[in-house]
């Protein structure tokens, strides 16, 4: 049974193996027990349809090829920062290109009173609340992955292999993972590694090395699936954005507005500029479910349409926006040009929550204001910045504090664009006289 890549779901129960089937007909008669085929790689739709024909038609199998799995088994053991503590170990899936290449840190401390307290909802399950206010751009959790997978992996990855990162985990953790929420069937999902990944892991980035075998499409997507951060329920407009470091193997969750004591923390599972119709073509297949928050559900039509509008606006002037890089090498712009053009889409983004494109804008109108000399604004823009990126952009939020303490002498392009009119001016007028002069030589009088 094993030899033919198939999971049998009958009384005796499912049966298992790693090994790919491509799939003709006549050879070995299967008869009527219902199944499904497990394949370790993905099927060019047309050996779907020859599979859901074969289902129906008591199909026969000819050729069993095996697949190796691309992939090893490793655990990642990081030192605790505090001494007698346990390690941290993370239970991965990998391309053993990649294990070289991952560092090796500390695991994060952790904080004594988090902010947050995840706790029973009557429609979501658990969910992720405000303990107590939650300031923007503060940290709400530091994580690291309790195991990490290939992305897609139930395509390419065995039963067994699944149930080797169940047994690495540490028993604490296994415990959690399997409370978490798995929104697939044993039979789409028939590991809890594989389906609780599917319905909470985040996608992160890892290195690889410059000659990477795999040129598969969607080998270079893993997920980590994090015990916390994966309470996080879903909102079209989000409270809280994460970032995933690869130096520290961790991702952090931070608040992207003021949240208020017993406020839900939200996260994102769709492209929230995209309309509600598409947003929820994808939250009920891979979520399973319809999406509660106000954006999808404003008290008329009229409304509706008036958020899809506007999201599928921002989500056009992303790309086309004027940028303060372009300004500034464009002196025919107005000064005010970037600056009016991005705090004109600024109330739009805070009406649909849509937070997490703010630093975009701002970084932007910061500079402009530096290159222009204005302190007032330059200080009132900076300071948002700063509290706003101070988690989630650090580099950002550091540079911006640090033209905070002496503009003037910390910003290198402080008041340039004066400057540089003024180089323009006299630049002009020469060029005046000199074609005056031409003209008068080509016509002997000079132009009125
Ligand atoms: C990443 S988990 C979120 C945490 C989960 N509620 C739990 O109990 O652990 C994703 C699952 O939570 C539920 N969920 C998340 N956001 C939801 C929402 N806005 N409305 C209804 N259910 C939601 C869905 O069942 C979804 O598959």
């Amino acid at each position: 049974m094993d030899d033919m890549a198939l999971i049998r779901h009958d009384r005796s129960g499912p049966y298992y193996s790693n090994l790919g089937a491509i799939i003709h007909r006549d050879f070995f008669r299967y008869s009527s027990t219902t199944f499904s085929l497990q394949l370790s790689r993905a099927l060019p739709t047309s050996y779907n349809l020859q599979l859901a024909w074969a289902v129906r038609y008591e199909m026969t199998i000819t050729t069993i090829e095996k697949i190796p799995s691309p992939y090893v088994h490793h655990v990642i053991e990081l030192p605790s920062p505090s001494e007698g503590e346990p390690s941290t170990k993370i239970s991965c899936l990998l391309h053993p290109t990649l294990i070289p290449l991952l560092p090796s840190p500390s695991a994060t401390p952790m904080i004594e009173d988090p902010p947050y307290e995840v706790h029973n909802t009557l429609t979501k399950g658990f969910g992720m609340f405000a303990k107590r206010p939650i300031s923007k751009g503060s940290l709400i959790i530091t994580e690291h992955p309790a195991y990490i997978l290939p992305g897609f992996a139930s395509n390419k990855v065995s039963l067994e292999d699944f149930e080797e990162v169940w047994r690495r985990l540490p028993r604490e953790v296994g415990k959690e993972v399997a409370s978490m929420a798995n929104c697939r069937t044993l039979e789409e999902s028939p590991s809890i590694i594989d389906g609780v990944a599917r319905t909470n892991a985040l996608t992160i980035q890892l290195e690889f090395p410059s000659n990477f075998p795999d040129k598969s499409p969607g080998a270079k997507h893993y997920g980590g699936l994090f015990l916390k951060i994966g309470r996080c329920n879903h909102s079209c407009g989000i409270n809280a954005g994460w970032e995933w470091d690869f130096s520290t193997l961790s991702s952090t969750l931070f608040a992207l507005r003021d949240i208020e004591a017993g406020e839900e923390i939200t996260n994102t599972y769709v492209h929230p500029l995209q309309s509600k119709a598409d947003r929820w073509k994808k939250l009920q297949p891979d979520y399973r479910f319809d999406c509660d928050c106000p954006w999808c559900n404003h008290k008329d039509e009229a409304e509706q349409a008036a958020s899809d509008r506007d999201r599928e606006y921002i989500g056009t002037y992303v790309p086309t926006r004027p940028t303060y890089v372009k300004w500034a090498i464009d002196l025919c712009l107005p000064d005010d040009f970037v600056i009016n053009s991005h705090l004109a889409v600024l109330p739009i983004i805070r009406k649909e929550g849509l937070h997490r494109l703010l630093p975009l804008f701002m970084e932007d109108i910061v500079r402009c204001y530096a290159e222009l000399g204005d302190e007032e604004n330059f200080r009132l823009w900076a300071e948002e910045t700063v509290q706003l990126c101070r988690t989630g952009q650090k580099e950002l939020a550091e540079e911006f504090s640090l033209m905070l303490q002496n503009p003037q002498r910390n910003c290198a392009k402080w008041g340039q664009r004066k400057r540089l009119q003024e180089e323009r001016m006299q630049q002009d007028l020469n060029y005046d006289f000199e074609a005056d002069d031409t003209l008068i030589n080509l016509f002997g009088t000079s132009p009125p």
